[in-house]
């Protein structure tokens, strides 16, 4: 542990880590190997506690091993506030503050206060910036006038991430996980921000931190529109299916809620994106060699996962078959994708779809997520979505009426298919080449064993669904 919080005992950040969401460990036996002090927020008038920035550094103790960097916003009282009861932190003797009582800031109105203010201050600052004496950069781009009455909501949902809505003006997602470099959520929105994309939430600004002992920069958040009309796909997508098993015995293309057109509409969004992601970032082309290391990366994937979840062996051989038909492409074309899409990173807006989150998937290191890869990893991941929408809601029909689920399964398997039919013509105009087929029949088997190794680390009851579709590769 650094010299200046020597006093708090690790276990507090054990445990505090332990129980937030967004804490990738879960489930991995883990040290505190440091925690590391990188800023105060700039004080307004508005204050009532001290706002600082640590990075607290966890050290896996499994075979796999590694370490983690995780950002921690901290307000500290002087006094215990019961309405901060559920972000409570700890209590330690700080060197230059005394006793505090520290909580997760973000969970505090006055607190978010800071980052509102320090954003609205960047934006009248020479070229949108400004840096306090500890490093810390605010970046403001755009026109857009911030809201300061606004008041701070922490978004509830299941995220990698921490998001802070300001009324409904702006959101702020402050990066939980912390990598040196650049966060491609930020980069990308960047360049889709500036092109005018239909299909983003615009670039507000954001927040970077400059290391000068390691002459790195850490991106810390981001600040970007609030799509105030918004409708999450996935949820959208739980209410047709259910709207689907509401009515006895209809198909899925005869449902009031039916999907199918907003799959399309998603198809076509998504091509979008990617055409604009191709002209503004570089796009490769992968020779043999490359595409034969695509596919080891595959299966290294594939091994790392057996660990973890050891049903996954009997399928391994058909797994590893549908990574090896990679072997026998010529040429891959790579760009700047997405790299997690699921419908959850879907909003229907009244101005149409919207994708979010161009962060990549949260458990690959940073070098990875920033390499550029083929268009049909996020399609893959569409196509497993709307696999595990009929299986979400399943799991609730199961439990209030048994009775029925082979015909619920049926009725099931036809709104996946009718949806990931819908969507992927409308993505690819067309039929799918054969290189197209077996390029997105790998990502899907890829997405598939990732899965696996989210949900027994995240919601072990679901690793079932991720299971199935495996089994079903396997079956092919
Ligand atoms: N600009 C936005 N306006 C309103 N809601 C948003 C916006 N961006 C994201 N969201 C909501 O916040 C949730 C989490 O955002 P996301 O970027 O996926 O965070 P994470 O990286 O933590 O997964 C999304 O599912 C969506 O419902
Ligand atoms: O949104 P995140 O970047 O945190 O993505 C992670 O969490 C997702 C779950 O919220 C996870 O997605 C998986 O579950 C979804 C349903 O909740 C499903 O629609 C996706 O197809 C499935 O992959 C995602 O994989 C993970 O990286």
């Amino acid at each position: 542990m650094t010299e200046h919080i020597s006093r708090v005992d690790p276990d507090v950040f054990t445990r505090y880590l332990e129980r937030t969401r967004w804490f990738g460990g879960k489930g991995r036996p883990f040290t505190i190997a440091s925690v590391r002090r990188i800023g105060a927020l700039p004080r307004t008038s508005q204050d009532s506690a001290d706002v600082v920035i640590d990075l607290v550094e966890v050290a896996y103790d499994d075979a796999e091993g590694g370490s983690e960097v995780y950002q921690v916003p901290m307000a500290f009282y002087e006094h215990p506030e019961a309405r901060l009861d559920h972000a409570f932190i700890g209590w330690w003797e700080e060197p230059d503050r005394g006793w505090v009582h520290a909580y997760d800031a973000l969970h505090d109105r006055e607190s978010m206060y800071c980052w509102l203010a320090a954003f609205d201050r960047a934006a009248r600052e020479a070229g949108g910036n400004l840096t306090d004496e500890s490093g810390l950069r605010f970046h403001r781009i755009g026109e857009h006038e911030l809201d300061l009455d606004a008041h701070s909501t922490l978004f509830s949902g299941e995220q990698s991430n921490s998001s802070v809505a300001f009324g409904e003006d702006a959101l702020m997602k402050v990066f939980r996980k912390i990598t040196p470099g650049v966060n491609p959520d930020i980069s990308v929105h960047d360049v889709l921000t500036r092109t005018g994309s239909d299909h983003i939430a615009r670039l507000y600004g954001w927040l970077d931190w400059v290391d000068e002992d390691e002459d790195t920069t850490v991106q810390l958040a981001m600040l970007q529109e609030f799509l105030r009309t918004a409708s999450d796909g996935w949820d959208l997508a739980l209410a047709s299916v259910r709207n689907l098993y509401a009515e006895a015995d209809i198909h899925a293309h005869e449902a009031g809620g039916d999907f199918a057109a907003e799959a399309e509409r998603l198809g076509v969004a998504l091509r979008e994106v990617h055409d604009v992601l191709a002209e503004h970032f570089p796009v490769d082309r992968l020779d043999a060699a490359a595409v034969a290391e695509l596919a080891d990366a595959m299966d290294a994937r594939l091994a790392a996962a057996l660990d973890v979840v050891p049903e996954l062996a009997q399928h391994a051989e058909a797994l590893r078959t549908a990574y090896g038909r990679l072997r026998g492409l010529g040429e891959v074309e790579v760009q700047q994708i997405h790299g997690d899409l699921h419908l959850g990173q879907t909003l229907r807006t009244s101005l149409g779809w919207k994708i979010v989150d161009f962060e990549g998937e949260p458990a690959k290191p940073l070098v990875e997520r920033l390499k550029p890869d083929s268009r049909w990893r996020d399609v893959a991941g569409m196509l497993r979505s709307f696999d595990y929408v009929p299986h979400v809601v399943e799991r609730q029909f199961a439990e209030d009426q048994p009775d029925g689920a082979g015909q619920r399964a049926y009725r099931a398997e036809e709104w996946a298919h009718r949806n990931r039919n819908h969507f992927l013509s409308a993505y690819a105009g067309g039929e799918l080449s054969d290189a197209q087929q077996v390029l997105l029949e790998a990502y899907v088997a890829d997405k598939a064993v990732y899965e696996t190794v989210y949900e027994t680390r995240n919601r072990p009851t679901w690793v079932g669904i991720p299971l199935e579709a495996v089994a079903r590769i396997g079956a092919a």
